[in-house]
Order: structure tokens, then sequence, then C-alpha cells
């Protein structure tokens, strides 16, 4: 192969793998900067080499897809991406092209922001949300209309001179101290932070569970409307009409009479944007008349009537004071930087994360380097690279930590993994208070009345050393100790008494088992109904339940080889917590329906939708949203949708009524 055609097609296929970790995974793993970078290479290799056009590129086709978990629905009028450019070069450039087509005529143009969220297309029939979808590909995308319901700023019904139907497109957006507010309740009840709104906005609408969806504080920013016979003429007017049927359309956006008045827009925006409650990362520049949009037309991904400039992700140099090691609830170790406290992005920044000994290594960064920070999304800032040329002659490399910081135990480093680890698991503090802590969080024993920092400090005082001498602990013991008074001491141990009612298969998750997250104690629990059949698992026994590998049995039988693990295990029963699946929870349950998959649709006589699902599930079946070839049985009911029924039909799925489903039971 020649070359210039083996960079094309390597970089097509590193593009295509971004597009998917950022649309179906919302989990980017480098900068929107980089991959804007390594398409605009993209684009100047396939320009100089039209011999390899490939209608599949990404340079001209919209990066994300469908998920199949929902309905697919065909766009009435296709979802375009934005141009991006980065200097006002560029954005002349542009303004030249526009001019060329459409002659010696005014163009005025409309800034708006660009909001960093999801794209999303609303259907408005006579004044009502009919649908809504997500871009998708650009011609279809997944119908998410009842996770879009929920969020208050869309509005379900329309007020004023709308026109009859027609599609607004719009960003949904976590606004900043939502997202704020979602990840402290999640880092105290002892669960990772999301990454940044942006993802976690998008990632929220593919959410099955809509009650899920509602708790979010989502946004939805529109920004244009599509259809026949629109009663406006240009941009701007119709942001207007929108605020004037009941969107939410924000008021910054302005009318342009050139590009100096453009890039003043954007040169005040790049600065001021931090002030604002959600996150932008860029400027919008629209041609305003609708008239002129229409002689512009489109490329095969975007509009030529609009230019999207983007914000560089702001960078800042200081200096590496030092760096020091954390250890986590795992005996993992993590490396931060400490900074010499500088302002980015609206924030103080003294913090930065290094992730491991081949990133230090990676950096080649050393203490009282000058280093180069950037916050993208993120929430915690990265360390781009070293400015070698202000390294002070005198500097060593960092030699990595070999011992654990908190109990001076050897660390350990496993094959093929980034992470040491401290392996001192009975004797380390902050593993000791880790494993506490998970135990008592919201999605585990849920024990209110005890927060993290509580746990700190019975363990320092020598009340605790594993969870279960939670359940010993008396009002005396604590009400003595510092910032405790009598109610609060009183609501702990009632808070401890209480968490004996949770049921067995969110104790396993508690427990801490390595690699036994909610899911998986989900499937363990239904698997052996008791912690007693647990424990005389064998390897070869585990692998065969559904969804546990290697990894995860590994670890149950390590857990359980540990005479330690079993004693607390074997105190927490005796102190009454659930060590088995309730008797009378179980009656209901079989593995009957176990590798079927079922979609249930329509309304039903004697079952409401949701026991419908919980006898599929309690019986070992798998609920899907939509009918796909792995459907095993359509569940329907009365007012069962025509085009779920025509899917069916067509993929030969047998369709059944409840009361043959309840036969099957
Ligand atoms: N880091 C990664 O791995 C990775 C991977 C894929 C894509 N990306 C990022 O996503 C970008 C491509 O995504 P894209 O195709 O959605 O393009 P885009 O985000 O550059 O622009 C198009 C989108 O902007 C949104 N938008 C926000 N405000 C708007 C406004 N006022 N008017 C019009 N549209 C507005 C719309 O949803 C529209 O679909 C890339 O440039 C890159 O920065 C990053
Ligand atoms: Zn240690």
């Amino acid at each position: 192969m020649n070359p210039a055609q083996k960079q094309i097609e390597e970089l097509r296929a590193e593009l295509t793998k971004h597009n998917y970790n950022y649309y179906v995974l919302d989990n980017p793993t480098i900068s929107d900067y980089e991959f804007d970078m390594k398409l605009k290479e993209l684009q100047q290799l396939e320009a100089k080499h039209p011999e390899y056009y490939d209608a599949l590129s990404p340079t001209v086709r919209v990066g994300g897809m469908i998920t199949k978990n929902f309905e697919t629905v065909v766009h009435d009028y296709r979802m375009y991406s934005l141009d991006n450019s980065y200097s006002r070069e560029e954005l002349e450039e542009w303004e030249k092209r526009i001019l060329r087509i459409l002659g010696d005529v005014k163009v005025e143009f409309v800034c708006e922001l660009k909001y960093d969220g999801a794209s999303m297309s609303l259907t408005y029939e006579n004044g009502e949300l009919a649908r809504a979808v997500t871009r998708g590909d650009g011609f279809q995308g997944d119908d998410v209309t009842n996770n879009v319901r929920t969020i208050r700023s869309v509005p379900l019904r329309l007020k004023g001179d709308y026109p009859e139907k027609f599609d607004i497109r719009g960003e949904i957006i976590l606004p900043r101290d939502g997202f704020a507010k979602m990840n402290q309740e999640r880092v105290e009840a002892g669960e990772d932070p999301y990454m940044n709104p942006r993802n976690t906005a998008s990632g929220s609408l593919k959410l099955q569970d809509n009650s899920e969806v509602a708790k979010r504080p989502l946004d939805c920013l529109p920004y244009s409307i599509v259809g026949d016979n629109l009663n406006f003429s240009t941009q701007f007017e119709g942001l207007e009409k929108a605020r004037d049927w009941g969107f939410k359309v924000p008021s910054v956006a302005r009318l342009c009479q050139s590009t100096q008045e453009v890039m003043d827009f954007v040169n005040y925006w790049d600065v001021h944007r931090h002030e604002l409650p959600y996150e932008t990362d860029g400027v919008v520049v629209k041609v305003n008349s609708i008239a002129h949009q229409e002689e512009l037309g489109y490329t095969a991904k975007a509009p030529r009537w609009a230019m999207a400039y983007k914000f560089k992700a702001e960078q800042v140099s200081t200096t590496l004071n030092s760096i020091s090691y954390q250890v986590g609830r795992t005996g993992a170790i993590t490396p931060v930087a400490n900074l010499e406290p500088v302002l980015l992005a609206g924030t103080t920044v003294k913090r930065a994360s290094l992730h491991n000994a081949d990133q230090i290594g990676k950096l080649d960064i050393r203490v009282g380097d000058t280093v180069f920070v950037e916050k993208g999304g993120e929430i915690i800032p990265k360390i781009i690279r070293v400015d070698f040329t202000q390294r002070k002659p005198d500097s060593t490399p960092t030699s990595y930590v070999t011992h654990c910081p908190e109990c001076d135990t050897e660390l350990i480093r496993r094959e093929g993994e980034a992470q040491h680890y401290c392996p001192n698991y009975y004797g380390c503090p902050p593993q000791i208070t880790g494993r506490i802590q998970h135990f008592i969080s919201r999605k585990a024993m849920d024990i209110e009345g005890l927060g993290g920092e509580t746990v700190e400090l019975l363990y320092k005082e020598g009340l605790i050393e594993n969870y279960a001498d939670l359940y010993l602990l008396k009002k005396e013991q604590i009400v003595p100790l510092e910032r405790m008074a009598e109610k609060s001491a009183e609501n702990l141990v009632a808070g401890v008494e209480k968490s004996k009612e949770i049921p067995f298969e969110r104790v396993l998750y508690a427990l801490g088992i390595r690699f036994v997250g909610e899911t998986v104690a989900k499937k363990l629990a239904r698997a052996y109904t008791s912690v007693e059949a647990l424990k005389d698992a064998t390897l070869e026994d585990l692998v065969t339940v559904d969804e546990i590998g290697v990894k995860i049995a590994e670890s149950v039988v390590e857990f359980f080889r540990n005479e330690n693990n079993v004693d607390i295990v074997e105190r927490l029963r005796s102190y009454g917590v659930q060590m088995e699946i309730a008797p009378e929870k179980l009656q209901n349950q079989s593995d009957k329906l176990k590798g079927l998959t079922f979609v249930v649709s329509g309304v039903f006589e004697t079952l409401s939708r949701n026991d419908l699902k919980k006898h599929i599930e309690d019986n070992g079946g798998k609920v899907a949203s939509s009918i796909s070839s792995k459907t095993s049985y359509v569940v329907a009911g009365d007012n069962m949708g025509p085009s779920k029924r025509d899917k069916a039909e067509k993929l030969n799925i047998p369709i059944i009524s409840e009361h043959e489903f309840l036969e099957m039971l």
C-alpha cells in the first residue's frame, strides 16, 4: 500500500475509534483539540488524494451512531455537524467562501455560544411534544422521548403562534452546579465521580429508567428550528420566536455586521464563559438570513452557512512543588502533583492527578519543574507537559515510591496492571476505613447517621477495626467523641440497626470483594441465594454463572479463603445482617426464563408493566426496551404500538399475551 493511503486509513481507523469512545461510551480518551487536529490532518490528506475517497470516512460522516437500545427514528430533516475553526484567519476565509457563492450582498451574522452537551431534535405537532430523538448518525437517531419529557425546560405544550409541525434542535446540557452536586452525592455514597458534564448529560439520555433521568438537573438549550412553512425569515427571529413559544433560549445571541464584531463576541466570551452556569466550547457563527442559508446549502457533513469557532482549552504554567501518593480503598496507589496554586478556567488549581508510574515516566516530570496544566471539561486538571527550557540543572529524575506512605509495606505491581498496590489488606489504615466507608455507602448498607469522616474518627479512637464492629457500637462510646452529641450518637446506632433489613444482594456488594460491583453481587446472590453456599463455591462452579468471568471468580474464592473475612462475615450474620435471600422472596423466583429476552409493550389487564418486568427478572429472564433479533418474545398488551408489531413480525419474533406469559411460569 502506498504510504499516503496507509496514513489515511490509519487516521480513519483511529478517529472512528475515538468517535465510538466519545459518542457511544461517553468516555473519550483524547482531548477535543487533539481530535480536531487529527481530523483536520485527515481532511488535508484526503483533499490531496481524492483517489482514496471513502463515503464512510469520519470527515464526511457525522461521528455519532444509534445505540439499538431505543427505537430508531429517521429524522425528517437531517442533523448535521459543524465545521470548526480556531483562528480569525480561518473565519475570514469562510466569509470569503460565502461571498463567492452569494455574490455581492450584505451578509449579517448571528453569534451564539456553542453549548457543550448532546444534540437533540424535538418534534412538535400541534403545539405538543411528539418525539425527542438523538442526533445518532445524522440520518437516524434513538427515540429518547420518555427521558427528555423529564427535563423541565423542555415544554410539553407550547404557547403563542407556533407552526403546526416543526423540529427544534437544541443541546441537552448539565449545568455546572447540578453536576457538582451530583458528584458530591456520588463521592459521599462511595462512588467514583463522573468525569465531566458533557459526557454525563449524554450518558443520562441513554438511561433505561426515566425516573433516574428525572433526578438529574438536565437542561435543554435550543438553537435552531427546521420545518416547512415557518413564520420567520432569519435565524435571529427564529430564536426570539422559540423563546415566545416557551423554550429556554439563552439570551447571549448577538447580531453582527462584520468579522470584527464577530471577533469581539468571540474574545469577550473566551474570557467570560467561565461565569456562565453551563459549559461552552466555542461560538457558533451563522448566516442570519434563511434565504441565504438555503442558497449556501450543506456539505456532506455540515452547513456551509455556519462555522464553529472553538475556544482552546485553557492552559497555564506553574511549578510542581511535590508529588504525594494516595492510597485507595483497594490499596491502589495514585500519585498526585501538588502545584503552586494558579488560576485556571475560573478556579484555583492546586493539585493534578499523575495517574501512575508510567505516566510520570512518560512526562519525565520532576519536582521543581515548570509544567503546563490544562482543564478541559474534566474536574481534575491534567498536566500536559513539562517546560524543559525551564528545568533546573540540579533536578533529579522522579523515583516512584517503593513503600506504602500510610503503613510502610512494600508495594506490589501485578502483571498487566498500571497501578501499584499496597498489599497490607488488614493493616493499612486508608484501606481499612475505605472498606468501612464503602460498606456504609448508599448503594450498599445505606447507613444513615454515619458518614465517611465519622468512620475515620471511630477508627482513630479504636472503636472499630472492620465493618462488623459497627454492630457492637454503643451510644455511650460515641457521645464523648469530638463533634458528637446525644442525638447524633442515637441516630448512628439506629442507622446501624436499621441496616439489618438490607437485602442479601446489597450486603454482598457491601462486603467490598474486589470486582464484585452491584450487578455482579445481584447475579451471585441469585445464583447462590446464601453466603454459606457462595463461600463453598469453587472456581469452576462460579464461572458457570451468567456473566461471571475468571477474574471475578478468583477474587471471590480468594476472599473466602481468608479466615479473617470468613470470621467477619460470620459475625455479621450473628448480629442479624441478611446473609441469604429471604425465603418468601425466593418462593417467587426461578430460572424458568433463563436465557430469554423479553420486550414488554402495551397496557395489561392483571399486571402492571413494572410487575410484569419484575416477574421476568425474578425468573431469570432479561427485559429489553426495543425489539431486535435478540428478542425471544414480545409480551403484548392492549394498544401495542403498530411499529413495534411490524418489527416483531418482520423479525419473526413470537408475540404473546400476558396470559400466555403467566402460563410460561
Ligand atoms: N475527544 C474525542 O475523542 C472526541 C471524539 C469525537 C468527537 N469529539 C468532539 O466532538 C466534535 C465533533 O462533534 P460534533 O460533530 O457534534 O460537532 P461539534 O460539536 O463540533 O458541532 C456540532 C454540534 O454543536 C452543537 N451546538 C451547540 N451549540 C450550538 C449552537 N448554538 N448552534 C448550533 N449547534 C450547536 C450541536 O449539537 C451540533 O450538533 C469534535 O470536533 C470533537 O471536538 C471528540
Ligand atoms: Zn499501606
